[in-house]
């Protein structure tokens, strides 16, 4: 949008700049999906098969973006997913992240692969997220400095006890630049990701890969959502969850939230797009609990099918580094900017004036008539 270039017209347009920009390592890492990448397609292509129902002649004269999650004040429905290692996007990485969403008065979520430090985050409403390491005291500490940092929430992702196949991080054999580190385990001797030996064509050698096996404990189970409620004093949420059942186990086991998530089709590929299972979750929840949605979300109008299909709001991921990527934090707020206000639009061409406006009624999904 700055510069005498042609203006960026939609979030699309910062995905073709970061792809002009980024080095190939980066860049790879961010875009790429496990394996054939038909759920990180889906994720999108999902949204252009739910259908709008506008309602008309409504006053659609003000509209307001404002809401609330887990009780806390926010200015819109589009929050900001983890994302591990943003600093490969920008220098400022994390830090430029948070400001902006301060700016735009936002939820952040910090991966806990970050490559800022839990501390240096400053105010503004932001998560955690949280992996359950081999090391559970270094995951308790990780639980323990959020909640000393000012973190409301604890989001606990589920979906990867391993990491996935991302055949292009293994061509390339990924790693973490040497110039960064994974911050929040500077104390611990863990924060470098090294380079994997590739033995043979059926190893991963993707460097992140070996950390993660290294690092995570693939034994992750229900007793373990039990024991990070244990030790937290803030709400946990679980991020991952894509049925029914593990919705109703996940709200059993006492969470506060459910992000409905596919690791951006990073992890199991052909798992179903996020918009797909949205309902059925929220069905089997049946109000217990805020469920939320991140995964394609890309325009105002996919935002507005998810909270007509039940998301509380949805996080963007990869928006948000090629944002980073083209101008720091000016660039994560102008694209926050772009999509709230293809929100706003949408919300009042369908003739909501308020996010609680938008009901079920107002999209219409293939196989599912709801009327
Ligand atoms: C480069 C990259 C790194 C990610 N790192 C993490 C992470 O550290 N922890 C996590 O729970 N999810 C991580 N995710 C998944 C996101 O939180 C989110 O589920 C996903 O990106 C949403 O899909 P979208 O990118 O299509 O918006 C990552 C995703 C990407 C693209
Ligand atoms: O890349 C990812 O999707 C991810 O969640 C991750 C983040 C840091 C290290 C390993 C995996």
């Amino acid at each position: 949008m700055t510069g005498q270039g042609t203006p960026f017209v939609s979030l699309d347009d910062f995905e073709q700049h970061a792809m002009r920009n980024l080095d190939r390592n980066a860049l790879d890492y961010y875009r790429s999906g496990a394996q054939d990448m038909i759920t990180l397609k889906e994720n999108q292509r999902a949204f252009d098969r739910v259908f709008i129902r506008p309602r008309v002649l409504r006053d659609v004269s003000t509209v307001a973006l404002s809401t609330s999650i887990l009780g806390e004040q926010i200015a819109s429905p589009i929050c900001i997913a983890p994302t591990a290692m943003q600093r490969m996007a920008h220098p400022d990485g994390e830090l430029a992240t948070a400001r902006a969403a301060k700016r735009k008065s936002t939820c952040m979520v910090l991966s806990s692969w970050s490559t800022t430090r839990i501390e240096d985050i400053g105010d503004g409403v932001k998560w955690l997220q949280l992996y359950v390491y081999k090391d559970r005291e270094a995951t308790r500490r990780l639980i323990e400095r959020a909640q000393d940092s000012g973190y409301t929430a604890i989001a606990l992702t589920v979906d990867t006890p391993y990491l996935g196949r991302r055949l292009a991080d293994i061509r390339n054999r990924f790693r973490l630049p040497p110039h960064l580190t994974m911050a929040n385990f500077a104390d611990t001797g863990k924060a470098q990701v090294g380079k994997a030996e590739a033995t043979s064509a059926a190893d991963n050698a993707s460097g992140l890969a070996a950390y993660v096996a290294s690092q995570i404990d693939p034994t992750l189970n229900w007793s373990h959502v039990e024991w990070v409620k244990s030790v937290a004093r803030i709400p946990v949420l679980v991020k991952g969850i894509l049925t029914a059942e593990d919705a109703v186990l996940a709200v059993n086991a006492g969470v506060d939230g459910i992000i409905v998530s596919n690791h951006g089709g990073r992890q199991l590929d052909t798992v179903p797009a996020t918009i797909d299972v949205l309902e059925e979750v929220c069905r089997a929840v049946d109000g217990r609990v805020e469920v939320f949605l991140d995964g394609g979300v890309r325009r105002g109008t996919d935002v507005f099918k998810a909270l007509a299909l039940g998301a509380r709001a949805v996080f963007l991921g990869r928006p948000v580094l090629w944002a980073l990527n083209y101008n720091g934090e000016d660039g994560v707020v102008e694209m926050l900017n772009m999509i709230n206000e293809e929100l706003r639009l949408a919300m009042a061409l369908a003739g909501c004036v308020s996010v609680a406006d938008i009901t079920r009624n107002h999209v219409k999904v293939p196989g599912q008539p709801r009327l």
